[in-house]
């Protein structure tokens, strides 16, 4: 069943056409991931799905309703959740604290939500930090549990937003280049950290620039050039796909995945 359903998306920034008639399904339980060049559109297509923008046309729908035009918290509290970056990572704060802080984003607009927060929400505190350990646990952070963020190295940081983000208890988790800037060690680790999100029933939508580490954990691909969609299938369909190469080609082979 899908969970997802990105139905005839565009955008349009002036003249300029980011994401073009792209249309494609994500299935419960499934890790799909959408990849393409440089300037393809897959940060703008996160948005519109995230409901950071309103489509041109088109529209996304969650479990059969349309959710575009939502604002991205009401979109959340639905239990589509993104990670959060490194900016919205609170740094004074230790790795375990900032992850009992997403479960109350989960259930409030904001950060402000969480500073007012209310009685009902100081008592289900003691829950949110029995789940926090739990998150730090399954995604192996444990051990940087009472580190303060500032001195999370990159590759933590990026892990730790995925914890916040798992802690808002999402149905579908949208990742945006969760490898982004990581060495190889840091990729395996976040590999493995997807693989252990998708064992627990959640659906995954990811957006990547590399395609080596996508080719691990995917169980579909959907790749996109110029704001289209130009392919969709398998790890194994897409790395034979013809305008896949093509629209890679002149690009280092590391990011085909070979
Ligand atoms: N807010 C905006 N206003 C105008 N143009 C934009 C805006 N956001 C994105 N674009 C343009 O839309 C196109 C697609 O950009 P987008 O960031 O979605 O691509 P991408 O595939 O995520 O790229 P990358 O892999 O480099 O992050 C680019 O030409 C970009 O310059």
């Amino acid at each position: 069943m899908s969970i997802l359903k990105v139905e005839g998306l565009t955008k349009q920034f002036g003249g300029l056409t980011a994401v073009n008639n792209v249309s494609f399904d994500v299935e419960e339980g499934q890790v799909l991931s959408v990849i393409g060049p440089n300037g393809a559109g897959k940060s703008t297509l996160f948005k519109l799905i995230s409901s950071f923008l309103t489509p041109t046309s088109g529209q996304v729908r969650y479990k059969g309703e349309v959710v575009s035009g939502l604002k991205p918290h009401l979109v959340a509290r639905k239990g589509i959740v993104r990670t959060f970056q490194e900016t919205t990572v609170f740094k004074e704060m230790t790795a375990f604290d900032n992850v009992v802080i997403g479960h109350q984003l989960g259930q409030n607009a904001g950060p402000l939500g969480v500073f007012l927060s209310t009685r009902a929400a100081r008592a289900d505190e003691a829950r949110f930090r029995e789940s926090a350990d739990e998150i730090l646990e399954y995604l192996g952070l444990s051990h940087v549990r009472n580190e303060l963020a500032r001195n999370l190295p990159h590759g933590y940081l990026r892990s730790l937003g995925i914890a916040i983000a798992m802690a808002a208890q999402p149905k579908l988790l949208l990742l945006d280049e969760p490898f982004a800037g990581m060495n190889v060690d840091e990729t395996d680790r976040a590999v493995t950290m997807v693989e252990g999100i998708r064992r627990r029933g959640i659906t995954v939508l990811l957006v990547e620039h590399d395609m080596r580490a996508v080719m691990r954990i995917s169980d579909r691909i959907v790749v996109i050039s110029f704001g289209s969609k130009i392919a969709e299938g398998t790890p194994e369909e897409i790395r034979a796909n013809e305008a896949v190469i093509e629209a890679y080609l002149g690009q280092d082979d590391e990011t085909i995945g070979h």
